[in-house]
């Protein structure tokens, strides 16, 4: 997937999905859609020109068009984390068969634009949109004064068709009516219900980062954990001890396998005076070096909040106790 900031190095014309799709979860793969179906039905009408990798005139590139920095960062100036830092979006939008992500920069200059200057700049002669697909929901130009409506009407004078796709419901019996959002998959995880939060995204939550050296104590209780090094930006769910599944991957982040069972800790191990958040991995079955290498954790069920134990020996007996949860739970 070919990714960008500059308007000037994309590939065009496209086919855009807009919107911030942090989570890439399934209200945003609905809105993702219709442009990779888009593609399919020109690529079977007019198989003699298409052609996957060969950059041509005769092709539409199925693009989503976001923002960077997430435009409430820039309006409050603090730092937000995200579901999906960027190397995982990428991967995300990659596997969904999305060619090419266009970042817009978010800055005063983009948030300037009236609703028709970003249509006409942005859109129609920047990117060359030959069709645009957007939420229900979608609001853009200066103080979000644009509806998905009103990016139809505008498109319409283009002769550009827009998808407004309705907001998908969560169908769940705890939220029957509330619409799949990135602020609910964000509280879901907070309170610790990934089961739910899962269940919205349509994949399971993941933690992605480099295996990097601890204290080394937990060799010597009998449960080396690996300590993940996450981006920044990560967002982080409840603190605890939760079951999971990890893959062992590389730069592409693709995953292989049905991967190794185990059990990780968010926290500040206070049992052993720690002082910075830590997030590490116990694998079951498999032994060796993890240093360096990249782990994508996909968390499956929380077990308990952390506790501070009165020795290591307290902690080593819990720890088995989580091990045996979390195998429960995996029926295994
Ligand atoms: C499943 C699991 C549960 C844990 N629970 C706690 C806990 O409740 N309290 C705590 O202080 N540390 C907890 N830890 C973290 C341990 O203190 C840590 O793994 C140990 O100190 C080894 O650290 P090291 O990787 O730096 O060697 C847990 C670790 C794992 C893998
Ligand atoms: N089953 C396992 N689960 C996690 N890490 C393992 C396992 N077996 C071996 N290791 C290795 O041991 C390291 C963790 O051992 P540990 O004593 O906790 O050291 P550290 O404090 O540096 O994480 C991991 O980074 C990995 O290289």
């Amino acid at each position: 997937m070919w990714v960008t900031s500059s308007t000037e190095l994309a590939l065009v014309p496209t086919a855009v999905a807009l919107g911030k799709f942090d989570g890439v979860h399934r209200g945003h793969r609905q809105v993702i859609q219709p442009i990779l179906e888009d593609i399919g039905k020109r690529e079977s009408a007019d198989t003699k020109t298409f052609s996957p990798s060969v950059p041509s005139k005769d092709r539409i590139y199925s693009t989503v068009v976001t923002f960077n920095p997430h435009p409430q960062e820039f309006f409050t100036g603090q730092p937000r984390t995200l579901l999906t830092p960027l190397d995982e979006k990428v991967q995300q939008l990659r596997s969904l068969g999305v060619e090419q992500l266009v970042l817009l920069p978010f800055d005063k200059e983009l948030c300037a634009l009236t609703p028709e200057e970003f249509v006409e700049k942005i859109l129609i002669e920047q990117l060359q949109a030959v069709q645009i697909s957007v939420g229900q929901d979608f609001r853009f130009g200066s103080k979000r004064t644009g509806t998905a409506q009103d990016l139809q009407v505008i498109a319409a004078r283009y002769g550009i068709p827009v998808t407004i796709v309705p907001l998908e419901s969560c169908s769940e019996e705890v939220f029957p009516e509330a619409p799949i959002s990135s602020s609910l998959i964000r509280e879901t995880l907070s309170s610790g219900d990934i089961q739910h939060a899962n269940k919205l995204l349509g994949r399971p939550y993941s933690l992605i980062g480099t295996v990097v050296k601890g204290q080394q104590l937990g060799r010597t209780i009998g449960f080396p954990t690996a300590n993940l090094q996450l981006p920044k930006d990560k967002f982080l769910p409840l603190q605890g001890v939760y079951a999971v599944r990890v893959f062992i991957t590389d730069e592409t982040l693709e995953l292989s396998g049905n991967g190794y069972l185990g059990v990780m800790n968010i926290g500040n191990r206070p049992t052993v005076n720690g002082t910075q958040l830590s997030v590490e991995v116990h694998l079951f079955d498999w032994c060796g070096e993890l240093y360096g290498k990249k782990l994508t954790v996909q968390l499956e069920k929380f077990l308990r909040p952390e506790q501070r134990f009165p020795n290591l020996e307290a902690l080593k007996t819990q720890i088995q106790l989580d091990c045996n949860a979390a195998k429960a739970f995996f029926g295994c």
